[in-house]
């Protein structure tokens, strides 16, 4: 058994012709942790979760879920056990109504009608969507749309969570929704985020990435609460923290 259940080990990425996105970058993650990637707009975040379901190649160095590499010839099974929110849900909803929308996962992968209503109705009971089961996506709201897709990856029954920019679209009761729904998750959950105080509630580990390289790897506490460093990576203070100063 590996000590790890996900490494990046010595990752360099960029896209074509472009200038180094991620540079050697190497860090591991244990079964069931939370963890939060940070960093300015462009530092490569998004691109780091796509490097990681495979719709992006390193240059160097290699991924490795466990035990298997991230490579073609095994994407079909990581695809399994790591599911991926898009920033936009709205790109990764392609069915007409909702229920196909999450049986389309489980049904893949051979589950049985009863099986595929089972782990369907699971997920959109834990999301607090059963209302939307029979609703055609188009006349989804955005914060729906973002439930459903974390819905769909649930009834996939990922054992890795990966998502990029969860709260945006979510009015405030939805993003409390969210927050709670993350906490109450025993899977190992990767976020990206600038909502900082959502991760400062949700993750116990955060990456901040400055110049395409981890600038800092520490507890929430650590990380977030340390002004000069977020600073320097073009960031602020989670609002929880700061002095708010209202207008009168
Ligand atoms: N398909 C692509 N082709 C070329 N360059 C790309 C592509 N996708 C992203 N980039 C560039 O790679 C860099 C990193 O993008 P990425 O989306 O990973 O950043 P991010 O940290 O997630 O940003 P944000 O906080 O704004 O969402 C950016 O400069 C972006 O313009």
């Amino acid at each position: 058994m590996s000590p790890f259940q996900m490494a990046f080990k010595e990752v360099s990425f960029n896209y074509q012709q472009s200038e180094p996105i991620l540079k050697r970058i190497s860090f591991s993650t244990s079964k069931g942790e939370s963890i939060g990637i940070v960093g300015a707009n462009g530092v490569g975040k998004s691109t780091l979760l796509r490097l990681l379901v495979g719709l992006e190649t390193p240059k160097e160095g290699e991924i490795i879920i466990e035990g298997m590499k991230v490579e073609k010839a095994n994407l079909m099974k990581m695809r399994q056990k790591v599911g991926y929110i898009f920033q936009d849900s709205e790109s990764q909803l392609f069915m007409n109504n909702v229920y196909e929308e999450l049986a389309f996962g489980p049904r893949n992968y051979g589950y049985g009608q009863e099986q595929v209503k089972a782990q369907v109705e699971e997920a959109l009971n834990a999301v607090g969507m059963m209302h939307l089961k029979d609703k055609p996506i188009y006349t989804l709201s955005g914060g729906e749309k973002k439930l459903v897709a974390i819905a769909t990856i649930l009834a996939m029954k990922s054992q890795i969570i990966l998502m990029d920019e969860p709260t945006i679209a979510l009015d405030p009761r939805n993003r409390r929704h969210l927050i709670e729904l993350l906490n109450g998750f025993e899977q190992t959950k990767l976020i990206t985020s600038h909502d900082l105080d959502m991760l400062l509630e949700t993750c116990e580990r955060i990456i901040l990435l400055g110049d395409g390289e981890i600038v800092k790897d520490g507890t929430a506490r650590e990380v977030l609460m340390d002004q000069v460093l977020l600073e320097q990576c073009g960031l602020e203070l989670p609002l929880c923290m700061q002095n708010i100063k209202l207008k009168a």
